[in-house]
C-alpha cells in the first residue's frame, strides 16, 4: 500500500492461497469492550483489541470523557471504568467512519448528564440515523440529527430514560445495541424484539461485565439500573476480516488455509453455511467458548464452487460478508443472486453500486437489482483498475478478486482498509507470497524443484492431473503452419504467458547434441536427459510474457542454437521417445498452475492439456509451409518432420476431436488471429470486442 495520498494497492494474480493466518481482533467486540469497560466499576483488561482507526476513535472519545487507559503494546488495554458517569467532553466526539460507534454512543450519551455532539467523516455523515433516533426518543431521550434527512451530526441533551418495548423494523445489531446501552440507564424494563437474530456481541459482553439479559424467542429483556463490573476480555479474531481469506481459499481451487483464533459466534458465521452450500470444503473447530464468545479454527480447501441464491433471513448474518460473497459468486460456476440486501445501499458506501461497478471492471457480467445483484460466474477475470469508494470491505473484496486476473490489478484509495484491518496487505503478501510477482521476475524456483525430483527417466512419477486454476489455450499444428506467430499474438491480446513447447524439445535436442550424443541411441539419450537441469523463467518483454527454457543454467540462443539445421533434423527423433515425453509432461503442466497460458506444440490439446476448452489446430498446404520456412532462411525438411511427428507411437501429432481446425494457406496472420480471438470471445474469455 502506498503511503500518503492517493493510496493504492497493486495485486498480482495468484491462483491459490496457502498457509495459516490469525486475523486482528474483532471490530464489533473491540468497540463494545471499550464502551463497557469505560462504564464499569474498576479496571478492565482487554486483550487482542483491534487498534483500527474505527476502534481508536471510540477509545479517544472515552478518554475525552475522563476514562484513563493504559496500553501494553498495541493490543492490550487496561481501562479504568467510571462507574456509569462520564465527564462532559470539551468538544464534539469524532466517530470517524464508524456507524457502530455513532449508533452505540448515541444510546450511552442519551443517559449522561451533559450535552454532547457526535460527528463523523463524509461517508458516516451520509448514513441514516433515524433508526436509532426513533427508539431513543421513545425512551425519552433528547436527541436530534443535524444533517439533512436525519443524518449526522447528532446532538444529545441530558434526560432521564425509561425502558420501552421495541420491535426492530429491520434486523440490526447496531439499533438493538443502541437501545440496550440506553436501557442500562433507563428506569424499568427494556425489551427489544427481533424477528431475525442479529449479532449478539452486546448481550454476551453485558454478561461478562456482570449484567444479565434474558433472551427468549427473539425477545431480549434487560432490567435498567444494573451495575457493570470490570472484566477481563479476550477479543477473538474478527470473523469479518477472516472472511476475505475464507472466501479466497474456498473459491481458488487447490488452496489450503487454516484460520486460527477466530471468533465463531453463530450470529456471525453465516458465510460458512453459504460457502458449504456452494460446495466449499470447510471444517470448523470451536476451541474455547468458556466465557462470552466462541473462538476456534477453520480449515479451508479450495474448490470450484457453484452459484447460489443468498436472500431473506440469512442476509442479516452475512451483511458485512456480502462484498466477498459477491466476489466468490463471480468465480463460481453459474449464477449467484443476492436479494433482500437493500441495507447494503446505506453502508460505508452504496455497496450494491460499488460491487456492480467493480465486478464489471473485472469483466464479470452482473445485473444490478434494487436490493442486490445477479452475478454470472466465470473461471477468471480480466485485470482491472478499480476504486474502493472509500469502503474498506470493497477494497479488500476486490483485492481478492484480483488474484484471479491474468495480470496485476490496481485498487485505488485503500487507506480505508485500516478502519477494520490494519495489516491486510502484509497478510495478502504472506498468503500469496510463493506465487507472486517475484516468481515471475526470477527464474522459476517452483518448476525447478519439481523437475529436480525427476532424477531418472526410468523412475518417472505418474502424472497427477490435478485441476489447473488458469485457462490454457492450446495451439497445435503442422510444421510452419504459423503456430508460434499466432500463439504470440493471442498471448499479447489476452495478457497470457506464451509457451513454445517446440522450443523445449529443441532445447533438449540441442543440449544432447552439444554433449556429443547420438540422437538415435535412445537409451543414451534418456540417460543423458536424466542428468539435465531443466527449468523455466517467465520473462516480460515489453508488455508480453514469455516462458523461456533454461538448460544446465544456459539459455540457448533461439536462432543459432534452437533453430540450427542440426537441431531441425534431430528434434523429431528425440521427441519420438516416450520416456522423454513423459519426463517433459509434468514440466509443461506445472507452468499452468502459475499463470494463464497460450501453449503451442504438437500434443498440447491431445495429451498435455486435454481438459482445455480452448483448443486450436493449424495447418496449411505443404508447398505453402515450405515456402514460408524457406523465406525464414531456415534449412528444414518440413515434410519429413511432419511424417515423424505424425507416425510416432507416443503422443503423435494429430488434431484433437474438440479442437477448432484452421487451414491457414490462404489466410493472413491477422485473419487467423482474429478468427481465434473471435472463438475465444464467444467461449467467454475476457477479450475486448475491438480485439475480437
Ligand atoms: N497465415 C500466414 N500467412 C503467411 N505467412 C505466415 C502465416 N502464418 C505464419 N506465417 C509465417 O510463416 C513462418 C513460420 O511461422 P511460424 O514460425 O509461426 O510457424 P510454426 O508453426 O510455429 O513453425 P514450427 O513448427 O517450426 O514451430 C513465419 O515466418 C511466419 O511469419
Ligand atoms: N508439443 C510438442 C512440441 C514439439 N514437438 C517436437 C516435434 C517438432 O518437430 C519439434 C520442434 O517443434 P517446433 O519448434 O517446430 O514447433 O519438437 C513435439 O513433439 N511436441
Amino acid at each position: 500500500m502506498a503511503s500518503g495520498t492517493p493510496s493504492y494497492l497493486i495485486v498480482e494474480p495468484c491462483p491459490v492461497i496457502k498457509g495459516e493466518i490469525e486475523v486482528p481482533g474483532d471490530k464489533s467486540i473491540s468497540h463494545r469492550a471499550i464502551m463497557l469497560a469505560s462504564l464499569a466499576r474498576g479496571k478492565s483488561k482487554i486483550r487482542h483489541f483491534l487498534p483500527s482507526e474505527d476502534c481508536l476513535c471510540t477509545l479517544k472519545a472515552f478518554e475525552a470523557m475522563g476514562v484513563r487507559v493504559e496500553k501494553e503494546g498495541k493490543t492490550t488495554l487496561f481501562v479504568e471504568g467510571k462507574s456509569g458517569i462520564l465527564d462532559p467532553p470539551f468538544e464534539a466526539l469524532d466517530c470517524g467512519n464508524s456507524g457502530t460507534m455513532m449508533r452505540l454512543m448515541a444510546g450511552i450519551l442519551s443517559a449522561q448528564p451533559f450535552y454532547s455532539r457526535l460527528v463523523g467523516d463524509r461517508s458516516l455523515s451520509r448514513r441514516p440515523m433515524h433508526r436509532i433516533i426513533e427508539p431513543l426518543r421513545l425512551m425519552e431521550a433528547k436527541i436530534r440529527a443535524e444533517g439533512e434527512g436525519n443524518t449526522p451530526p447528532l446532538f444529545i441533551e441530558p434526560s432521564s430514560l425509561k425502558g420501552i418495548e421495541y420491535k426492530l423494523p429491520i434486523p440490526s445489531a447496531q439499533v438493538k445495541s443502541c437501545i440496550l446501552f440506553a436501557g442500562l440507564f433507563a428506569s424499568g424494563i427494556t425489551r427489544v424484539i427481533e424477528s431475525v437474530p442479529s449479532r449478539d456481541h452486546t448481550e454476551r459482553l453485558f454478561e461478562q461485565f456482570g449484567v444479565r439479559t434474558l433472551r427468549e424467542n427473539g425477545h431480549i429483556v434487560l432490567h435498567g439500573g444494573m451495575k457493570l463490573e470490570s472484566a477481563d476480555i479476550v477479543v477473538p479474531g474478527d470473523f469479518s476480516s477472516a472472511a476475505f481469506w475464507i472466501g479466497a481459499a474456498a473459491a481458488l481451487p487447490n488452496s489450503e488455509l487454516r484460520v486460527r483464533s477466530v471468533g465463531l459466534n453463530p450470529t456471525r458465521t453465516g458465510l460458512i453455511k453459504i460457502l458449504l452450500r456452494m460446495g466449499a470444503q470447510i471444517e470448523e473447530f470451536v476451541e474455547s467458548d468458556m466465557k462470552g464468545e466462541p473462538i476456534g479454527s477453520l480449515w479451508i480447501r479450495g474448490n470450484k464452487l457453484k452459484g447460489t441464491v443468498i436472500e431473506g433471513d440469512e442476509i442479516v448474518g452475512v451483511i458485512d460478508e456480502l462484498p466477498i460473497l459477491a466476489v466468490v459468486g463471480a468465480l463460481a460456476e453459474g449464477v449467484t443472486e443476492i436479494r433482500n440486501a437493500q441495507e447494503l445501499r446505506v453502508k460505508e458506501t452504496d455497496r450494491i453500486k460499488a460491487i456492480v461497478t467493480n465486478l464489471r471492471a473485472f469483466g464479470v457480467e452482473v445485473e444490478e437489482l434494487v436490493d442486490g445483484m445477479r452475478i454470472q460466474g466465470r473461471d477468471f477475470v480480466q485485470p482491472a483498475r478499480v476504486e474502493s469508494f472509500g469502503d474498506h470491505r470493497i477494497a479488500m473484496a476486490f483485492a481478492i478478486l484480483a488474484l484471479r486476473a491474468s495480470r496485476a490489478s490496481r485498487i485505488d484509495d485503500v487507506d480505508c482498509i485500516s478502519t477494520s484491518y490494519p495489516g491486510f496487505e502484509q497478510d495478502l503478501n504472506a498468503l500469496t507470497h510463493s506465487f507472486s510477482k517475484d516468481w515471475i521476475e526470477e527464474p522459476n524456483k517452483k518448476i525447478r524443484g519439481f523437475i529436480e525430483r525427476l532424477t531418472g527417466a526410468d523412475k518417472l512419477e505418474p502424472v497427477k492431473k490435478k485441476e489447473i486454476p488458469y485457462p490454457v489455450i492450446t495451439i497445435d499444428g503442422t510444421t510452419a503452419s504459423g503456430k508460434s506467430t499466432v500463439a504470440q499474438e493471442i498471448a499479447k491480446a489476452l495478457g497470457f504467458t506464451y509457451f513454445n513447447t517446440g522450443a523445449l524439445y529443441r532445447a533438449v535436442t540441442w543440449r544432447i547434441l552439444s554433449l556429443g550424443y547420438d540422437v538415435h541411441d535412445e537409451e543414451k539419450v534418456v540417460e543423458a536427459c536424466s542428468r539435465l537441469k531443466l527449468r523455466c523463467a517467465i520473462q516480460k518483454i515489453d508488455s508480453f510474457y514469455k516462458a523461456t527454457v533454461i538448460l544446465d543454467e544456459r539459455v540457448p540462443d533461439e536462432k543459432t542454437d534452437l533453430r540450427s539445421a542440426e537441431v531441425n533434423a534431430a528434434v523429431s527423433i528425440v521427441a519420438s521417445y516416450a520416456r522423454i515425453r513423459e519426463w517433459l509432461l509434468p514440466f509443461q503442466r506445472e507452468l499452468a498452475y502459475q499463470t494463464p497460458l497460450v501453449v503451442e506444440g504438437r500434443d498440447m490439446g491431445s495429451v498435455v492439456f486435454p481438459e482445455s476448452p480452448y483448443k486450436f489446430f493449424l495447418d496449411a498446404q505443404l508447398e505453402e509451409r515450405e515456402k514460408r520456412r524457406e523465406k525464414q532462411g531456415e534449412k528444414d525438411d518440413v515434410e519429413k518432420r511432419d511424417r515423424l511427428d505424425q507416425s510416432r507411437s507416443s503422443a503423435p501429432l494429430l488434431c484433437p476431436a474438440d479442437a477448432v481446425r484452421l487451414d491457414t494457406t490462404k489466410l493472413s496472420i491477422e485473419k487467423v488471429v482474429d478468427k481465434i480471438l473471435d472463438v475465444l470471445w464467444k467461449k467467454g474469455l475476457p477479450i475486448t470486442k475491438s480485439k475480437a
